[in-house]
């Protein structure tokens, strides 16, 4: 049976491009001269010590920074051209967990649905599946950082974007989640979507198309 193709770029075309980053935090050079390319179906991580400069990447590749020199092209155009089609495109997740702590896991969930223009689900149902049943109506606060953490990436289950960067996913998860987790990042790659990650742990499922990009420490 024939996989619908529901995004824009096919497997195997490139979704993403980057060519000659170079990127300056307090007079350090985290990387110079930085280029990748992230495919259709591609899932990229990004490895190296802490301080490395790897959240610092994430942030250049999901437009919320500039390189200091160098160009990110989506689609094969300069990201600055496609700013909109390219936000509506990206579900970027970064290293904190990015929930409101006063609103409940429903509350969370119903303000991304709006935000990225999903239809509405049954948000019961996907928070069950996250392990969060009886926990769906009380502020996230009250939440444990694993439990914030499977709020936060609940939004993975009904993004619509084709890429998906996420700083750290694993953080503070445990092995059943992780587990749950990896298994819908396969999925997301067989539709065709693309990950760019970050994690200090290694990817226990065999992806098929796996890249990884190691950031050396720079002085
Ligand atoms: N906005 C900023 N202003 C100043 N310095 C920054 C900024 N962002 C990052 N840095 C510095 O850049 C370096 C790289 O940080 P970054 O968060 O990219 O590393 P990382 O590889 O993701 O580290 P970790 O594995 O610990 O998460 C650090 O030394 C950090 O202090």
């Amino acid at each position: 049976m024939n996989i619908p193709q529901p995004f824009s770029v096919s497997s195997g075309q490139i979704l993403l491009e980057a060519k000659g980053l170079s990127c300056i935090r307090q007079d350090r050079v985290l990387f110079e001269q930085l280029s990748l390319t992230v495919h259709g179906g591609e899932l990229l991580q990004i490895a190296g010590k802490n301080g490395a400069g790897k959240s610092s990447l994430l942030r250049l590749l999901a437009g919320l920074a500039h390189p200091d020199e160098g160009d990110i092209y989506y689609r094969q155009q300069p990201l600055a051209q496609q700013a909109a089609d390219y936000a509506a495109d990206l579900c970027y997740i970064g290293h904190q967990s990015g929930i409101h702590e006063q609103l409940t896991a429903l509350e969370n969930l119903r303000f991304w649905r709006a935000a990225v223009q999903a239809p509405a689900g049954d948000d019961y149902a996907l928070l069950g599946r996250l392990g969060l049943a009886g926990l769906e109506d009380i502020p996230c606060r009250m939440l444990s950082a694993g439990q914030q953490r499977r709020v936060s990436l609940a939004r993975l289950w009904f993004s619509q974007g084709q890429l998906w960067i996420l700083d750290e996913p694993f953080t503070a998860l445990d092995q059943t989640a992780i587990a749950l987790l990896q298994q819908h990042f396969l999925q997301h790659l067989q539709r065709g979507g693309s990950i760019v990650l970050t994690t200090h742990q290694s990817l226990s499922l065999q992806y098929a198309q796996l890249c990884k990009l190691e950031l050396a420490y720079r002085w």
